[in-house]
């Protein structure tokens, strides 16, 4: 009875307290998936245990080391996981909030825009022209995660969305081919960007890295990507860090349209 009192007892910020929890491990999760960092979480959680197992025990040395390790642990943290913990604050501090938040569209002078106005069929339209004639090409759309911190590595560039323009963008001898390009809002933010690479060893041994690139930003961050391969002319679409499968061209030109939006 007293779980059920202290259940209708909770108080609207504890209920968020929890939703915020939920949150900010769901973000860890995603970052420290498929890396190593999994590893030492596990290591540390064992280091935990014994340290809990030789104090039971009374094993006086063996437990005054492991507690003086655990002390320390807070820095030790820090230090090993240093590159998560920096891309989880540039992912907390780069995703537009006002893009998300509709209502604020209302306030004209903050300059949000929750519609957008990529044009998908123009971009899918591209990528089967590329597809027939085996012209590599990979496509990132941002959605509300800024992939500014990304387009520094390439050529930051403002050229509205066209065929025609992503076609010799990426034809063979062109200048920007290589790398990916960062498109948003209809607009090509930058080319020659280099994505992170996924290093997972259960990615089939076919996919190059290309196809790594598309799977390490779209895990790493909310956008989206599209992948032709030089090699074969297949097509891949990915989201969250994996392959979305899809029938044909107008399927697929949906369901982008759809994650877009
Ligand atoms: N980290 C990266 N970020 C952006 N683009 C990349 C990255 N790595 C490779 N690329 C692009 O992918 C191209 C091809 O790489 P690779 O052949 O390894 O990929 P792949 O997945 O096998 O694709 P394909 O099927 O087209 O050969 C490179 O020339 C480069 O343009």
């Amino acid at each position: 009875m007293d779980i059920f009192n202290d259940i209708l007892n909770l108080r609207f910020i504890d209920y968020l307290d929890v939703v915020l929890v939920a949150f900010l491990l769901y973000y860890i999760y995603k970052l420290v998936k498929g890396t190593v960092a999994i590893n030492i979480f596990l290591g540390i959680i064992i280091i935990y245990g014994a340290w809990r197992l030789t104090e039971f025990l009374d094993m006086n040395l063996l437990n005054g080391l492991l507690r003086g390790f655990i002390e320390v642990g807070i820095i030790a943290l820090i230090v090993v996981f240093q590159p998560e913990i920096r891309k989880f604050l540039l992912m907390v501090g780069s995703t537009n909030l006002g893009r998300r938040v509709k209502f604020l569209q209302r306030f004209k002078f903050l300059k949000t825009d929750a519609t957008n106005t990529t044009n998908v069929d123009a971009i899918v339209a591209a990528c089967n022209k590329m597809s027939m004639t085996k012209t590599g090409a990979l496509i990132v759309f941002e959605r509300n995660n800024n992939l500014d911190f990304l387009t520094s590595s390439g050529d930051e560039m403002n050229i509205k969305v066209t065929q025609p323009i992503i076609e010799s963008i990426f034809f063979k001898n062109s200048p920007l081919h290589d790398g990916a390009i960062i498109v948003s809002n209809n607009i090509v933010k930058a080319t020659r960007v280099i994505l992170p690479v996924n290093n997972e060893k259960t990615i089939p041994k076919r996919f190059g890295l290309r196809h790594r690139a598309a799977i390490g930003v779209t895990e790493k961050t909310d956008a989206l990507a599209l992948a032709v391969s030089e090699e074969t002319g297949h097509i891949s679409y990915f989201k969250d860090g994996e392959f979305i499968a899809f029938e044909n061209a107008s399927q697929l030109t949906a369901m982008i349209k759809k994650d877009l939006m």
